[in-house]
């Protein structure tokens, strides 16, 4: 499978790096980068093509995978190739939904949607994806070899689902590193050396969830084993319920679904 991404930054840096473990071929992979700093950063990290605009031939490229912002694809879109019916479009942009894709790229409908994230980085990504109908099980295959190559993948039955999975998974990592941020910030406040803090905050959540994926009980119940009656966890707990914790992270998680669905019509 020869790939060409379009956006060379976080995200597709991070499935390129899987994929070449995977063994992929280098001279099957090549980026479309604007960004002349990243561009060359591609090109001297892995020796792959790197183009400055899409070419018209698409490199030779079977996949295009969309990896860049979505305030940034109309622009993109407005010049993009007519692409093959057989080419699969892979796009991993938040909100831009197969049907604005579909209208945008001259109505191609070889369409999977994916979002992952960041832990793609190091293979412990998750991604979701949504393929249109009209996409073969042959390309499904190859979009899931694809994405499993940084981690674990989860079909979507409806596409609506993509604006959740966005908000839950795409954005998660990010309220961990906050919760993450938070505790050392805390342990600086209880007067621990900040080296020592960062260690036990990093140790601690790379172990509550290791516990939370090798046990067959439900978070509640890992963290009812931890809160004592009268103790220190449920002192701890009692502050996060009356500051309202949980609604509060549920709303961000409603707006990080909102916002997707708002992106769609940025342009
Ligand atoms: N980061 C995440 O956690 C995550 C997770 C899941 C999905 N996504 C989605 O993945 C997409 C990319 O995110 P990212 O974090 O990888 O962004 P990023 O690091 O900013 O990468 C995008 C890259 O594409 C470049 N670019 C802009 N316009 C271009 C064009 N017309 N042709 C070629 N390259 C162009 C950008 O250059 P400039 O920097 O100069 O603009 C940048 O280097 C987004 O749509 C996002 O919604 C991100
Ligand atoms: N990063 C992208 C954003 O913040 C999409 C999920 C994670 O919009």
């Amino acid at each position: 499978m020869s790939i060409l991404f379009v956006g060379g930054g976080n995200m597709a840096a991070a499935l390129i790096g899987g994929l070449v473990s995977h063994g992929q071929a280098l001279s099957d992979i090549a980026v479309v980068e604007v960004n002349e700093v990243t561009a060359a950063q591609l090109g001297a990290r892995w020796g792959i093509r790197v183009y400055s605009t899409v070419p018209a031939d698409l490199g030779g490229a079977s996949t295009v995978v969309l990896a860049i912002k979505p305030q940034q694809m109309t622009e993109l879109l407005g010049h993009f190739p007519t692409l093959p019916g057989a080419t699969l479009l892979v796009s991993i942009v938040a909100g831009w939904t197969t049907s604005r894709l579909c209208a945008g790229l001259k109505g191609h409908l070889n369409l999977v949607r994916a979002m992952p994230n960041t832990p793609a980085l190091i293979q412990a990504g998750v991604t979701g994806l949504f393929a249109l109908p009209e996409v073969s099980e042959e390309d499904r295959a190859r979009v899931q070899a694809m994405m499993h190559a940084v981690g674990s993948v989860h079909w979507l039955t409806k596409e609506s689902q993509m604006d959740a999975v966005t908000a839950l998974s795409g954005s998660g990592p990010a309220y961990v590193f906050y919760l993450m941020e938070t505790l050392q910030q805390a342990a600086l406040d209880l007067e621990l050396p900040a080296e020592m803090g960062h260690a036990l905050v990093l140790e601690m959540v790379r172990g509550a969830a290791l516990l939370a994926c090798s046990e067959k009980d439900a978070p509640a119940r890992l963290r009812q084993r931890v809160t004592s009656p009268g103790g220190t966890t449920a002192a701890a707990l009692r502050v996060l319920e009356e500051g309202a914790w949980a609604q509060v992270l549920k709303q961000a998680v409603q707006a990080a679904a909102q916002r997707s669905r708002e992106l769609e019509d940025v342009v």
